[in-house]
């Protein structure tokens, strides 16, 4: 359980993370999501107990990181892969993590075959290694030490496509099997294929929060068939308002009643989603602001 409550940071008179609450709960994985500059990492410093806030306090399992007595047991972080000793082989880096956590040698070969780092990476020095290898390398260690909670940020920075599938799989993993997930992204598609809950943050303050299929809900459902024509009858007879969009039909209604339309005129779907309504625009304007901002 992660909870942060209040949680602010000023900059001289910049407010980087302006009065943050959120709690991420066993179970769950939650995505912290912001454009560049929102405060996410800023916070996620804070939650890690690297950067002390001006006002407020977070708490993991319930005590302030720097007051948990093997944190890497409790917790595991990765805020940033390229802040690896380059100088260490991978095995390297997890063997002296392991030992200042009082682990036995042999999580580190475990944890080396769970992030698909194999026996010629890991005798490879860091300086060597790509963006990916060293996200996969990040999150052994974050892992090492069996914690209960990660948190990690932008953790799909310089991971191929099946890198992002395979650590998507391996976030769920953890979290049913009752871990806490934090992951920050700047990117809502990343974080809408693995998280239960959104945070948003712009401009250092919570915009909105909470479970992800409501949050995205609203949008009414989108649509497709083989057969575009017969689609369209089906939704017809079945008393739904459609409008064309470019990714397929915008239908005013939930994705059952869609699904159930289609079924009863015998129409195969190709696709059916819940359309991304207020929160994605929200996104959007939030990462306008930014960009504008940071021309300035
Ligand atoms: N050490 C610092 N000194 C001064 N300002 C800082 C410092 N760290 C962060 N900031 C400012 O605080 C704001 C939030 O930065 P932060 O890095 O937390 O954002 P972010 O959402 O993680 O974005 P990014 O993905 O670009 O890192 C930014 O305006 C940034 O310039």
């Amino acid at each position: 359980m992660i909870s942060v409550e209040n949680l602010s940071k000023r900059y001289g008179r910049h407010p980087a993370v302006d009065d943050v609450s959120f709690r991420c709960e066993p179970g769950t994985v939650t995505g912290f999501l912001g454009p560049n500059g929102a405060g996410k990492s800023t916070t996620l410093r804070m939650i890690c107990g690297l950067t002390p806030p001006t006002t407020g306090r977070a708490t993991v399992s319930g005590r302030p990181y720097r007051d948990l007595e093997n944190p890497g047991r409790e917790i595991g972080v990765l805020l940033d892969a390229s802040a690896q000793h380059a100088g260490r082989t991978g095995r390297e880096a997890l063997g002296v993590a392991a030992y200042t956590m009082g682990l036995d040698r042999r999580a580190v070969a475990a944890k080396l075959e769970l992030v698909g780092l194999d026996g010629a990476a890991a005798r490879r020095r860091v300086r060597a290694y790509s963006l990916g290898m060293r996200q996969r390398l990040g999150l052994a260690l974050a892992l090492l030490g069996d914690p209960r909670v990660l948190i990690l940020d932008e953790p799909a920075n310089g991971l191929d496509p099946e890198g992002i599938f395979w650590m998507r799989g391996l976030l769920r993993d953890f979290a049913d099997r009752g871990g806490t997930v934090l992951l920050s992204s700047h990117l809502l598609r990343e974080v809408e294929a693995v998280a239960d809950r959104l945070v948003v943050i712009g401009g250092g303050r919570i915009v909105a929060q909470g479970d992800k299929t409501e949050l995205l809900s609203g949008g009414g459902t989108l649509v497709r068939a083989r057969d575009g024509e017969a689609l369209r009858r089906s939704l017809a007879a079945g008393g739904l308002t459609v409008r064309e969009t470019d990714d397929g039909l915008l239908v005013h209604a939930e994705t059952e009643a869609v699904g159930q339309a289609a079924a009863d005129a015998g129409v195969v779907l190709t696709e059916l989603r819940p359309a991304a309504g207020g929160l994605e625009q929200l996104f959007l304007t939030l990462t306008a602001e930014s960009t504008k901002e940071a021309g300035k």
